[in-house]
């Protein structure tokens, strides 16, 4: 279970939470070890949680045009810049999916992808949330994928864990074949990060098992595998203390 709290991106993006829940999810996060990879949070909640695990070299990564992927460029490169004056060291950032789905225009996600990276600068990690749930075709999940590994991005993601369904076995799948591909191609590895519905441990060891069989033990790692969740603390808290 340790490997899984390393492979965690702990997710705390309830849409109403005050400091005192706050404070008490950060004790949880303290709790564990080891430490998760990181936390994903939304920006206003960034100060609260930088305050109560100041002695914790946790990554902090936030959300970036969430959840819907409609904001305007303005607003996106405001997001990231507030993001980079918070210190925030990891973005998830959604793609306008609903509007690739209606022409399917490759040059316009090249486009967000450029923009997003020469908001962002070189020294945050990016995550590109495909919203899986959304795209649904295996084939159309496979190019998303194929186009964010040519042009930079450090994670892929499938899901914001508000559309249901969140991850899937298809989607995961897709996306490690196109991972794949693009390593066969350039030797350059590029990481997978499973969100949306995954509650319960043998999910998470699941979803772990499908990298592992498409992509190899090398991608068992926090650098190239991660596992975005909310609730799957509640489940490792739970394991750990035989409840
Ligand atoms: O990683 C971000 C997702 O929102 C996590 O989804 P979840 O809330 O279904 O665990």
């Amino acid at each position: 279970m340790n490997s899984l709290v390393a492979l965690l991106d702990a997710t705390l993006l309830e849409d109403h939470i005050d400091d005192h829940a706050i404070k008490i999810w950060c004790n949880r996060i303290r709790s564990l070890k080891p430490l998760p990879a990181a936390i994903c949070t939304y920006l206003h909640n960034i100060e609260t949680i930088q305050k109560h695990l100041s002695d914790y070299a946790i990554p902090i990564a936030t959300v970036i045009n969430f959840p819907h992927g409609l904001y305007e460029a303005e607003d996106i490169q405001s997001e990231i810049r507030q993001a980079l004056s918070l210190g925030v060291s990891e973005l998830d950032i959604v793609i306008p999916y609903g509007k690739w789905l209606q022409k399917k225009d490759p040059l316009m996600i090249i486009d967000f992808i450029l923009q997003c990276r020469s908001w962002a600068g070189d020294k945050i990690i990016l995550k590109f949330i495909l919203e899986t749930g959304a795209i649904q075709s295996m084939e159309d999940i496979g190019v998303l994928t194929e186009l964010l590994c040519q042009y930079g991005v450090h994670f892929i993601k499938t899901s914001t864990g508000k559309m249901v369904p969140g991850a899937t076995d298809m989607a995961v799948e897709a996306i490690a074949a196109a991972v794949k591909r693009y390593y066969d191609l350039t030797t350059h590895k590029v990481g997978i990060k499973v969100a949306g519905g995954v509650r319960t441990l043998e999910q998470a060891n699941h979803y772990v098992n499908i990298i592992r069989e498409q992509l190899g033990d090398a991608w068992i790692e926090p650098r190239y595998l991660r596992l975005g969740a909310s609730r799957l603390l509640d489940e490792i808290i739970r394991n750990r203390c035989g409840g």
